[in-house]
């Protein structure tokens, strides 16, 4: 790097605006979409995709729900030729879809370019030119007059070529983009596209699709939201055109490029699946449609099989997609830090308690399922986790509900196992740690036989009267008690049995599903005579014996520590 860079780099000047209407506005629409991921996602790829590849995306587009796809830049070479005469000879091209397609503003790859439409019902002819200060100046050599002349020649030819392939059927519509609109004069940008526009003959019932790109992105999304907003204001025939947008992401701001172009009027994006694209890539389509629904606005693309669209990208293009890509990345609904597990287990939580539909639940700003990612781990542990990653762990996973008393001793277990191996535990050791912490836990004492009486008393109250045999260590003993209920009966019949140090303090039973089976799990709460507490688990099949299986398993956790 250089120490002065303003010796090196020319920094992008802003648009002059008195007053900008932008800032005030809100998208409470999604604009038409146009994909370009076979042909500007195709042109980066190191290996371009081969025309089965092809198919194969263009019809994930289709099941998407995008209406307009550039299909490529058929005067290139011969696959893209090919590629074009299978979608249009094997009709994968629904009707309601329109194929769009590349060429530049050259006579001899024009006519080939319609030659390669013939047969295709619904086709965008999008032409472009170089505008920009920096590539009149080095690629052009020419001056305004001379872009314009490019263009406008181009258009004549293209106006001309049309009529037969119209004639013959094909709804035809054009686009022109001024290639490198950002690095552009605006009022030049203005007068380049005024003269396409007229020289197409563009009407308010018959549009032409002006496209103002971001080549290479160069300034901030501001500066850009104020150029389209400019270019429209200023624009003669804006009635004539729609606007649309292909934002690149140099700066990694495409996003906010096109969401900011977007309140500046802008009507259609141009976008790619996950952003791929020349150099950075263009703009995400994923990203700028989820971020749209996130606000309640209907994107009209269904990405609710998000990971199935992601495994197609992954294998036709050969590019992986990123683990923190918004939305879509392997960690983006995952949590490790303890205060953001804690956050999303308690919103969890109130979503399941609360009749509202409405999404509220911190640090997810969207519902995973919705892009049909439910079954993946929100919240996974290593040593950054807390209580409440574990108790959710173990809840969303084996349906164990512990209760929030219990939490931090459970949480204080596992810290100490992440930090003894150092790296994340996986839900199978997280359920072990457990199991071998509270539920195997049958020593010294042990419950070898037991059995309930049920019993009424002359005033209609009814007695449980609980007797059984145990064992500590290798002496088994008898016990007898009775009381309110089983665990009262149980806590009765021990009593005196050296262990009636401690007092019962909470409970906790719930249900949890093991296979075909249901089984029953009790937390117990028991406090010693200095005030400790000690909580043991039971799991059984009878909903009775649970109960006391735990107060076992916290005496015995107690006694054996
Ligand atoms: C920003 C973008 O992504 S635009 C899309 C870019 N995509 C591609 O280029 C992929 C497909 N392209 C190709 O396969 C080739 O470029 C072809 C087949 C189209 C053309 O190949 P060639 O003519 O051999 O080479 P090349 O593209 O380098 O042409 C450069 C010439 O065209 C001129 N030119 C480049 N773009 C344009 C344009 N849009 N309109 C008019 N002239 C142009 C250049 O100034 C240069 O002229 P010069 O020879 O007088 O110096
Ligand atoms: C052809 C144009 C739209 C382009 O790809 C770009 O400017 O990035």
């Amino acid at each position: 790097m250089v120490k002065d860079p303003k010796n090196k780099y020319i920094p992008f000047v802003p648009i002059k605006m008195e007053h900008r209407a932008w800032p005030d506005h809100q998208i409470t629409h999604p604009p038409v979409w146009c994909s370009v991921d076979l042909r500007d996602g195709n042109q980066a790829l190191v290996d371009p995709m081969n025309v089965e590849e092809k198919l194969e995306l263009f019809h994930t587009l289709v099941d998407i729900g995008v209406k307009e796809i550039e299909v490529g830049f058929p005067s290139a070479s011969e696959t893209e030729y090919e590629f074009l005469q299978a979608l249009i000879d094997g009709h994968h091209i629904p009707d309601d879809v329109t194929i769009q397609m590349l060429v530049q503003a050259r006579p001899h790859l024009i006519r080939k370019t319609f030659e390669a439409m013939e047969g295709a019902k619904n086709v965008i002819l999008h032409f472009y030119n170089s505008t920009s200060t920096l590539q009149r100046k080095v690629v052009f050599h020419s001056d305004m007059d001379g872009i314009i002349q490019i263009a406008v020649d181009a258009a004549k030819l293209i106006r001309e070529l049309s009529e037969p392939v119209i004639r013959g059927g094909t709804n035809l519509r054009y686009q022109y983009s001024p290639e490198s609109f950002m690095g552009t004069e605006m009022d030049n940008a203005v007068l380049i596209c005024q003269r396409v526009l007229e020289e197409l003959g563009a009407t308010p019932e018959n549009k032409v699709i002006l496209n103002l790109p971001s080549t290479v992105e160069n300034c901030m999304p501001n500066y850009f939201a104020d150029e389209i907003e400019y270019f429209i204001e200023h624009l003669p025939s804006r009635d004539c055109a729609i606007i649309s947008l292909h934002p690149h992401n140099d700066r990694g701001e495409g996003v906010a490029t096109a969401e900011m172009g977007l309140l500046a009027g802008a009507e259609r994006m141009e976008a790619t699946l996950f952003g791929n694209g020349e150099r950075t890539g263009n703009v995400d389509m994923v990203t700028l449609a989820m971020n749209m629904y996130t606000q309640g606005v209907n994107p009209g693309l269904d990405f609710s099989n998000i990971n199935q669209i992601r495994s197609v990208y992954e294998r036709v293009t050969k590019m992986k997609v990123g683990e923190r890509q918004p939305y879509v990345g392997e960690l983006v609904f995952t949590a490790f830090s303890g205060s953001h597990q804690d956050a999303i287990n308690k919103g969890v939580q109130y979503m399941r308690e609360s009749n509202s539909t409405l999404w509220e639940v911190p640090y997810l700003p969207i519902d995973p399922s919705d892009v049909g990612r439910q079954y993946e781990p929100i919240i996974r542990i290593n040593s950054q986790s807390g209580k409440g990653g574990a108790a959710f762990v173990m809840q969303a996973n084996f349906g164990y509900d512990i209760p929030k008393a219990m939490q931090p001793e459970f949480g204080q277990i596992v810290q100490v196992e992440t930090d003894r191996v150092g790296t994340e535990l996986k839900p199978e050791r997280i359920y072990e740690l457990f199991r071998d912490a509270y539920i195997d836990i049958d020593a010294p004492y042990r419950l070898i036989k037991h059995a309930f009486r049920e019993s009424t008393d002359g005033t209609g109250v009814s007695h449980v009267t609980f007797e059984g045999t145990l064992s500590h260590k290798d002496t088994v003993f008898q016990v007898s008690g009775e009381g309110n209920g089983p665990i009262d009966a149980f806590f009765n019949a021990i009593h005196g049995q050296k262990m009636d140090r401690f007092t019962f303090v909470d409970y906790k039973e719930h249900a949890i599903q093991a296979g075909s089976d249901s089984m029953a799990v009790a937390y117990i709460q028991l406090r010693d005579a200095q005030g400790t507490d000690h909580f043991g688990v039971g799991v059984d099949h009878n909903i009775n014996l649970a109960p006391l299986r735990g107060i076992l398993s916290a005496i015995n956790r107690a006694v054996g520590k």
